[in-house]
């Protein structure tokens, strides 16, 4: 018994099957247009008003939009190993948590300020005095943007954090990833250092990136824009550079 066939499909000479034109058959428009599908049930329709036809349309930018948010939760649960001593690298959430320790903004603050109370060179305080106004700089950044965005942590984090504070509940961007970019750029222009040690840094702060999403605290995006954020601000914070002419008060408060 030959198979039914559509009506958009003829035999040509050769044999081959061969697809009529949907739109050659019927009015001008869009072929897929919410007019059409009503054609197509046999009843004649009212073009719909346009607010619905912007529904029923959605951007080209909205569809983008929503599949990379898509992309990024589903491959943030997949990287999220070490979310939970029970996950599949359970076992290294640990030595992930001594990294983020090593990326906090404590450390960081408290050692930067440790080391401008301590330094007896005008040079060393003026560089010290500079990270500690970045790492300010970077924390109140962070905070406004968290407070704006919005973004929840991901669902498999657990909130088991070393000092948070209170925007700390949301995730985008991350803080440790922007610290991280930052602090790596200002340790590379201003520390005469070896390139393995130039290495490492590298390294380190790409791992407190790859961590962010390891432990489950953050969504890769909210980790790639952290590192772009923090590398940013790294040439804001050169351009307003303090200095014993720029800001001699601040550097009256350290000379000993
Ligand atoms: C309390 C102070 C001084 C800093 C908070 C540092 C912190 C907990 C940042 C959050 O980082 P993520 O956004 O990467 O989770």
């Amino acid at each position: 018994m030959p198979s039914p066939r559509s009506s958009r499909e003829r035999r040509t000479g050769s044999g081959r099957l061969e697809f009529l034109s949907l739109v050659s058959q019927r009015s001008p428009g869009p072929p897929d247009s919410p007019s059409r599908r009503r054609e197509s049930g046999g009843s004649a329709a009212a073009p719909l008003p346009e607010e619905d036809c912007m529904k029923l349309n959605p951007s080209f930018l909205g569809i983008a939009l929503s599949s990379l948010l898509a992309i990024d939760l589903w491959a943030s649960k997949r990287l999220g190993v070490c979310a939970g001593e029970s996950s599949a690298w359970g076992s290294v959430r640990p030595l992930m948590k001594v990294i983020e320790v090593s990326g906090h903004g404590i450390p960081w603050l408290l050692g930067t300020f440790y080391g401008l109370c301590q330094s007896d060179s005008s040079a060393a305080r003026e560089v010290l005095l500079n990270l500690l106004f970045a790492l300010l700089l970077d924390l109140v950044l962070v905070a406004v943007v968290k407070g704006i965005v919005k973004r929840r942590r991901p669902t498999h984090n657990k909130m088991d954090m070393f000092v948070t504070i209170s925007v700390d509940k949301y995730s985008f961007p991350s803080g440790h990833a922007t610290r991280a970019a930052l602090v790596c750029r200002f340790v590379l222009h201003h520390l005469v250092l070896a390139v393995p040690l130039r290495v490492l840094v590298v390294l380190w702060a790409l791992i407190v990136g790859v961590s962010r999403v390891m432990l489950g605290r953050h969504n890769v995006t909210d980790v790639l824009f952290g590192l772009l954020l923090g590398y940013a601000l790294y040439s804001v914070v050169e351009y307003c550079w303090l200095s014993p002419l720029s800001a001699p008060a601040l550097f009256a408060l350290w000379s000993h």
